[in-house]
């Protein structure tokens, strides 16, 4: 039995069929389906050489890829050894993966009406209220529950995704359309990923406008569930493109439990109203201090802002994240907390807060309707 099986030779076909369970790790697509595949050579004592064409010779995966090729080809019978070997794709078939990408898309693939994907722009009435920090946690916590999640940094001016999620690398550009960075399970994208380091940027106006469509529309997002975008601070330009660009937009304020809750309540307010963006929620951030000895809560920036701008707000506080140093540590070193230390006080809340995020709607009430005249 043992010598008739050594004897088996596995057969290009069945190592081809494994081939197409797997995918590239940053197109999500099968590596057969998108060309990668450009030989397979099976030996007669089981020896399988795959040789994969590499959409960049740069490209960030290839060891990842490398291992699932492995892991699939190695289940097929009779196969002992796999060998992957890379080259890269020419100019020809680089084009046709971003044709075969592009097939049936339209540009922005959240505008149209039959767009499934939740959207939530994450904001806040000013700087340094630990915005970025809970909506990178958030898009974590979400991934984690098995949604395929994006999270779009759309502080063009101050990104701090690429610090966040320890990400320090270009994304791979193919014919027009760019990959995004995957990291912790989440599909990011960053002003931060495309300039040198602290380059400042000073797009404005149309520019900003072009850009966001950009990102919303030439970056390969895939099937998301869910869109998260991480505003700048206070309200702006940016908010306003995205509204556009973005029918099914909705807010999540966060602030303090220190904040003027009447002053963030009218800036937020005022805008949500006159873009008719639904406020799906508030979420206090930094609301108490635990003492890591003897267990006391510290209410060091105040309290009940979160449950006031809620009120002004008309909407439902989300949940209190508390002020803990596991978070901070998690942020600096590019590790966001509910993947780094899940069981951190701050981790528990921005998972529990994540879990029920509400779908809210915007109200068509005095929009423009599509009609013209005949
Ligand atoms: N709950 C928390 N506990 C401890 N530290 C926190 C907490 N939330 C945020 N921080 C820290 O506060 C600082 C500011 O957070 P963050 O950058 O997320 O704020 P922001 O509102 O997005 O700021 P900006 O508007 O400037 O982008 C960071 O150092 C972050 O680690």
């Amino acid at each position: 039995m043992v010598l008739r099986q050594s004897r088996i030779s596995a057969d290009v076909d069945a190592v081809r069929a494994a081939l197409s369970t797997v995918e590239d790790p940053e197109i999500h697509r099968p590596i057969t389906d998108l060309g990668m595949v450009s030989a397979v050579r099976v030996g007669r004592r089981g020896t399988v050489d795959v040789e994969i064409s590499l959409t960049t010779a740069s490209c960030p995966m290839k060891n990842t890829l490398r291992d699932t090729v492995v892991a699939a080809v190695r289940e097929v019978p009779g196969v002992k050894e796999v060998n992957v070997d890379f080259g890269v794709m020419n100019e020809r078939q680089r084009m046709e993966v971003a044709r075969t990408l592009n097939d049936g898309r339209t540009n922005n693939p959240f505008s149209g009406p039959e767009s499934t994907v939740r959207v939530y722009a994450v904001a806040s009435g000013k700087g340094g209220v630990g915005k970025s920090s809970v909506t990178a946690n958030l898009a974590v916590a979400l991934a984690r529950t098995g949604r395929t999640v994006g999270l779009l940094d759309a502080d063009v001016w101050g990104y701090s995704v690429p610090q966040l999620f320890g990400v320090r690398r270009a994304p791979v550009a193919l014919n027009g359309t760019m990959m995004p960075i995957e990291a912790h399970g989440v599909r990011l994208m960053s002003t931060g990923f495309l300039v040198e380091d602290e380059t400042p940027v000073v797009w404005r106006g149309p520019m900003l406008h072009k850009a966001l469509e950009q990102f919303l529309g030439d970056v390969h997002w895939g099937d998301l569930d869910v869109l998260l975008l991480d505003l700048p601070p206070g309200t702006g330009d940016i908010t306003l493109s995205l509204a556009e660009l973005l029918p099914a937009m909705q807010m999540v304020v966060v602030t303090t439990p220190q904040e003027a809750a009447q002053t963030v309540a009218t800036r937020v307010g005022r805008m949500a109203r006159n873009l008719r963006l639904p406020v799906a929620g508030v979420i206090e951030n930094m609301s108490r201090l635990a003492c890591g000895t003897c267990g006391s809560q510290t209410a060091l920036f105040g309290s009940g802002g979160g449950s006031r701008l809620a009120k002004a707000l008309d909407t439902d506080l989300l949940g209190e994240v508390p002020l803990d140093l596991a978070l901070r540590e998690a942020g600096d070193i590019g590790v966001p907390v509910v993947a780094g230390t899940p069981d951190a006080p701050s981790a528990r809340e921005l998972a529990r807060i994540a879990a029920a995020l509400p779908v809210v709607r915007r109200s068509l009430v005095g929009m423009p309707l599509p009609l013209s005249v005949v």
